[in-house]
């Protein structure tokens, strides 16, 4: 009788989440998903297609606006550029996407990436003012330092080497400049004098960040069970979160005048010094009028930091090397604007600021790959889009794919699969702003895009003045994708010549 009882309201269960979740309904168009896995098998996801393609694909098939099951969730593709513009300047109609309050909240629910409204408006107002350009330019020599470590471990390897761990080398470089940059701590990513990238905290977010795509595809209820119970997880979490005990602690003993002078310039500062110290009357207030954050709050914001800080960065600077790898001539070009006068001047801001053709190879870079997939928002009220006057409710969520307005005919000039920084000198240098935006737009873009733009310009120029990179071979530096949390090279293999 139990079994008949429970068999009876699986069947019912399975039927409402059928009908509630995965039920096409038009007249917007897609492929009817299926139960849990929405439009994941149908696009090919689990056999390694990666989202930039798959979204290409649908776009080709459906047109400028289709739905799409992201597993159990359902989003609305707006390929538009007209209708794009107005989704990031209604921030009052779209607001951040539920996706990120739901999924980020799991494991790091007091980021800000996790929060809206008067909260997002608390955590922000602690950070977003720091890492803007004139705040963070003071840090060019720090970044040539950090960029010198690795020139000088590559200077000791066999110069018959095809170097095939480059993103891991990206990450732990890019790992040790923020935890400099953000949190005035060495985190010693760098300081391995031999090849190998087997960096306990690199690992850990590795781990963390890999889980967020399964936990980006699961129901919810799943995704915790698998945070919370993933042995591999939770070994990650403690090791990054003994990292940032460490790191509060270090800050705690600065000396508290200092950490008043560097609050408005320094995010650890910013963070340790906003520490409320009531933390329960604190609780008790209504949001509009707590100050400060909570301990958990800090912990959080700086692990999301940590990842944001690193991920995507690192992603850009592995495809710069596997696109020089295989554009010579691009290379060439950076490196004679780059050494006009004097081959091996330092760097100044003033040198960086004069050599614009790198710049047009970085924007290449993002355009070509953009490391995020898209960015998604959140229906506050029912609205219409402007140019495919599709009826839009309220709780729905759209998702703007970065990848397919960045490779649209319609709004480049030159051939957009081509790889060609000169666009930006030439026919496309005034494209449209919302064809090419890799930080995403609106009141919730990229907080880190001066910093990113700042690291990647002093890097790679850093680089180019002293190797040159050549492509390993068709095997080793195939390209491809591959999905974490950025889009990364799958298969890159590169030689490195000192100059
Ligand atoms: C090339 C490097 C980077 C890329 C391509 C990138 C891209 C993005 C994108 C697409 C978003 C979502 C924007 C939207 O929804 O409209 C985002 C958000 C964010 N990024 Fe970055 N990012 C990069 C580097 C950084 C760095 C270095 C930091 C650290 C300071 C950072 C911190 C953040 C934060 C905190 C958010 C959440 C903002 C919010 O929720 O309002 N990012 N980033």
């Amino acid at each position: 009788m139990i079994f008949i009882l429970l068999f009876i309201t699986i069947v019912l269960l399975v039927f409402y989440f059928k009908q509630k979740y995965f039920t096409f309904h038009g007249p917007i168009p897609g492929l009817s998903p299926h139960f849990l896995f929405g439009n994941l098998l149908q696009s090919g996801f689990f056999k390694g297609e990666s989202p930039p393609y798959i979204l290409t694909t649908f776009k080709k098939r459906f047109g400028d606006i289709f739905q799409f099951w992201f597993g159990p969730y359902r989003f609305i593709i707006v390929n538009n550029i007209t209708d794009v513009e107005h989704i990031f300047t209604h921030r009052n109609i779209y607001d951040q996407g539920d996706i990120f309050i739901d999924k980020f909240s799991i494991s790091y629910s007091e980021s800000l990436v996790s929060t809206k409204g008067s909260k997002f408006k608390r955590h922000i107002s602690l950070t977003l003012p720091l890492f803007r350009r004139g705040k963070i330019i003071s840090n060019l020599d720090l970044i040539i330092d950090c960029t010198d470590k690795l020139l000088s471990k590559w200077r000791k390897a066999d110069p018959k080497l095809i170097h095939i761990d480059i993103v891991d080398q990206c990450q732990n470089l890019l790992l040790a400049i923020f935890g400099f940059i953000g949190f005035n701590y060495d985190l010693e990513t760098l300081n391995d004098e031999s090849m190998s990238n087997d960096i306990e905290l690199t690992q850990a977010l590795r781990d963390v960040i890999n889980s967020i795509m399964t936990v980006l595809c699961l129901p919810r209820i799943i995704a915790k069970i698998y945070v919370n119970l993933n042995y591999r997880q939770r070994k990650a979490r403690k090791v990054i979160e003994q990292y940032i005990y460490k790191i509060i602690e270090h800050e705690q003993e600065t000396n508290p005048e200092l950490i008043v002078q560097r609050k408005r310039t320094c995010l650890i500062s910013s963070l340790v010094g906003s520490l409320q110290t009531n933390e329960k009357s604190e609780a008790m207030k209504k949001e509009e009028q707590k100050k400060g954050l909570s301990r958990s709050e800090v912990v959080d914001e700086m692990v999301a930091f940590l990842v944001a800080g690193f991920e995507s960065t690192s992603s850009v600077l592995s495809w710069f090397i596997y696109l020089m790898s295989k554009h010579p001539e691009v290379q060439q070009k950076i490196k004679t604007e780059l050494m006009n006068n004097n081959s091996r001047q330092h760097l100044s801001l003033d040198h960086l600021d004069s050599i614009t053709y790198l710049d047009c190879v970085i924007n290449e870079v993002l355009r070509f790959i953009p490391p995020a997939t898209g960015t998604i928002r959140t229906l506050t009220i029912d609205d219409r889009l402007p140019a495919t006057n599709v009826q839009l409710f309220k709780g729905e969520s759209v998702m703007i794919p970065f990848y397919n307005l960045a490779h649209d005919t319609r709004y480049w000039s030159i051939d957009p699969e081509i790889f060609y920084p000169e666009r930006f000198l030439a026919e496309d240098k005034n494209h449209h702003l919302y064809a090419l935006i890799p930080f995403g737009g609106g009141h919730r873009q990229c907080i880190g895009q001066d910093l990113a733009r700042f690291e990647l310009k002093v890097i790679t120029a850093r680089l180019m003045q002293y190797v040159t990179f050549s492509d390993g071979g068709p095997q080793v530096n195939a390209g491809g994708h591959s999905m974490r949390l950025a889009i990364l090279p799958k298969h890159i293999g590169v030689f490195i010549d000192f100059d």
